[in-house]
């Protein structure tokens, strides 16, 4: 279980893509080029987020997952080993003092952490109100937010009517927000900033790009 197991599971996992016939547009990576710790927020719409997130995944950073994905089999086990750090949502007190030692775990092994701050998958064209974690995390720590936006999937995938067809997804990595110097009081206007960015941010390049590559069956 080591966070440097992460570079042969993204290696692995970025084959996917050809499979499904899905391809990335990705803008904004100087924005990652950012030395040590910090934490990604980005919009989570449906397990196929991983394979957006092994697309761009930095080296040394991991993710907050609920903790039903432990028992998920192989995926359970990958998650396992690639360090991922799991959460009981169903105990909120629990949730919050793992990500607490996550705050200090970060920085004593130089760790970055991927966090879903809708914290659950969410498909209805608009982001969903931020949870707390994230950015209690990054304040903690008093390090980088850097926020992170995939377009919607619904040109080409529809879950409830089961229809998936090729794709192009655009995934925009905005500049890092700084949290140097920010206390818990400023928690609410840092989640306001970040969902507003982010919130538009999505609504544009989920509007602006033709995402279907392949015969789209209506
Ligand atoms: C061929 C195929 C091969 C396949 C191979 C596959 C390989 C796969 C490999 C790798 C894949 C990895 C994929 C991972 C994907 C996983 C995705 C998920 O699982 S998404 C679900 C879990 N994520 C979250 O839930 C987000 C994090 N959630 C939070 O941050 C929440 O805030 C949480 C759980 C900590 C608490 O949630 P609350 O429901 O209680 O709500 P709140 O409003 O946020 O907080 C309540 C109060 O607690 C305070 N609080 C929260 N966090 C705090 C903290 N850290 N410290 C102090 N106070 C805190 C807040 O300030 C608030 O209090 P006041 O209202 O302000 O008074
Ligand atoms: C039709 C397309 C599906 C193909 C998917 C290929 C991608 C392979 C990687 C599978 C890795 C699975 C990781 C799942 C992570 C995930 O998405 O967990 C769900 C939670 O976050 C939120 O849970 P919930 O609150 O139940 O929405």
């Amino acid at each position: 279980r080591d966070v440097e197991n992460m570079r042969l599971i993204r290696s692995l996992v970025r084959h996917v893509k050809y499979f499904l016939g899905l391809r990335f547009d990705v803008s904004g990576w100087e924005h990652l080029q950012t030395e040590g710790p910090y934490v990604i927020i980005s919009n989570h719409q449906s397990s196929l987020d991983v394979l957006g997130l092994m697309e761009i995944l930095p080296d040394r950073c991991t993710m907050i997952a609920k903790k039903e994905l432990i028992y998920a089999g192989t995926v359970g086990l990958i998650c396992w080993l690639g360090g991922i750090v799991f959460i009981n949502r169903k105990k909120p007190n629990d949730a919050r003092s793992v990500m607490i030692d996550a705050s200090k775990t970060m920085l004593d092994d130089k760790i970055r952490l991927w966090v879903f701050p809708e914290g659950t998958r969410n498909q209805t064209g608009n982001l969903l109100p931020f949870k707390k974690g994230a950015f209690h995390l990054a304040v903690q720590a008093q390090v980088p937010i850097i926020p992170i936006v995939f377009s919607s999937y619904s040109s080409f995938y529809l879950r409830k009517q089961k229809q998936f067809n090729s794709g192009t997804i655009t995934i925009k990595i905005l500049p890092k927000i700084e949290t140097k110097g920010l206390t818990s009081d400023d928690i609410p206007s840092l989640i306001d900033k970040s969902f507003h960015l982010m919130n538009s941010s999505f609504l544009s390049i989920s509007n602006s790009v033709p995402h279907s590559n392949g015969p789209c069956k209506h």
